[in-house]
C-alpha cells in the first residue's frame, strides 16, 4: 500500500465514531482529506463541521457540508485531524500545513481528539519533524532569537502566511525531552501565537494504518 491508501485508510476509520446529529471537528491536511471525502457519504447523520483552515472549509463546502462558527458551537463529541510525528504518550508535533493555531482551538473545545496518521508518523520521541511556530510579523527576529536560545534553528517558512495573517517559523534540531514544558516555554515568547506542539493536549485515540490493518489505540 502507498503511503497515500494509508492515510486513506485511517481516515475512513475515523468515521465510526462519528456521532448522528453531532458538529464534527475537522483538522487540515492530506489525511484529513480523505476523512472529509468519507464525511460526505455520511453526511445527512450529521448537522455539520467546524473547520481548523480556510482549506478544509472549502472542501467541506464544496461537499455540501455546512461549516460553522465556532463561536456558535457549543459542542463538539470528535476533532478529527492528523500530524506530523505522535510519541507513545500521544503528545504530537503538528503544523506541517501551517494551521496549528486553529487546529490547536478546535481541538481544545472538543471532547475527543482522534488522530488519524500512517505508521511513519510515530516516533519514539518528537523533534525530528521540524517544529512549527505560528509567529505575528513585527516579533519574527524578536521570537527567531529565542527560539535559538533555547536550543533550535528556527527557519522563515518562505512564501507562506497563515490564515490568520501570521509567518510559521520552523524550528530544527530542538531536542524534545519533555514535550509539555516544551510546548509551554515557547508559547510564553512573545510575539508567538502558538507552536505545533500538541502536548497539554494531546490526542485520545490513535487510528494508525499500516501494512496490517488500522490499529485503534487508546491514549495509554
Ligand atoms: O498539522 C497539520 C496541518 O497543519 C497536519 O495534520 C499535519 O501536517 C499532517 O499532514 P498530512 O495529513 O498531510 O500528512
Amino acid at each position: 500500500m502507498t503511503q497515500d491508501e494509508l492515510k486513506k485508510a485511517a481516515a475512513l476509520a475515523a468515521l465510526d465514531y462519528i456521532e448522528d446529529g453531532s458538529i464534527v471537528g475537522v483538522g487540515t491536511g492530506s489525511t484529513v482529506n480523505h476523512f472529509i471525502d468519507g464525511l460526505a457519504s455520511v453526511r445527512a447523520r450529521i448537522r455539520g463541521a467546524v473547520s481548523s483552515s480556510e482549506a478544509s472549509s472549502k472542501r467541506l463546502a464544496a461537499l455540501g457540508i455546512p461549516v460553522f462558527d465556532l463561536n456558535d458551537i457549543d459542542r463538539i463529541p470528535v476533532y478529527v485531524d492528523g500530524a506530523d510525528e505522535i510519541d507513545g504518550s500521544f503528545a504530537m508535533i503538528k503544523g506541517g500545513g501551517g494551521a496549528l493555531t486553529r487546529e490547536k482551538i478546535v481541538a481544545a473545545v472538543s471532547e475527543r481528539f482522534i488522530c488519524i496518521c500512517d505508521a511513519s508518523k510515530r516516533v519514539p520521541t518528537l523533534g525530528h519533524f521540524p517544529l512549527p511556530v505560528e509567529v505575528i510579523p513585527m516579533a519574527r527576529s524578536h521570537v527567531t532569537r529565542e527560539l535559538a536560545r533555547l536550543g533550535g534553528e528556527p527557519r522563515l517558512r518562505a512564501g507562506f502566511v497563515t490564515d490568520n495573517g501570521n509567518l510559521i517559523l520552523d524550528v530544527h534540531g530542538l531536542t524534545i525531552s519533555d514535550p509539555v514544558d516544551t510546548e509551554t516555554r515557547i508559547n510564553q515568547i512573545v510575539g508567538v501565537v502558538t507552536n505545533g506542539l500538541f502536548a497539554r493536549r494531546g490526542a485520545d485515540l490513535l487510528l494508525l494504518a499500516g501494512k496490517a490493518g488500522v490499529e485503534r489505540i487508546p491514549r495509554p
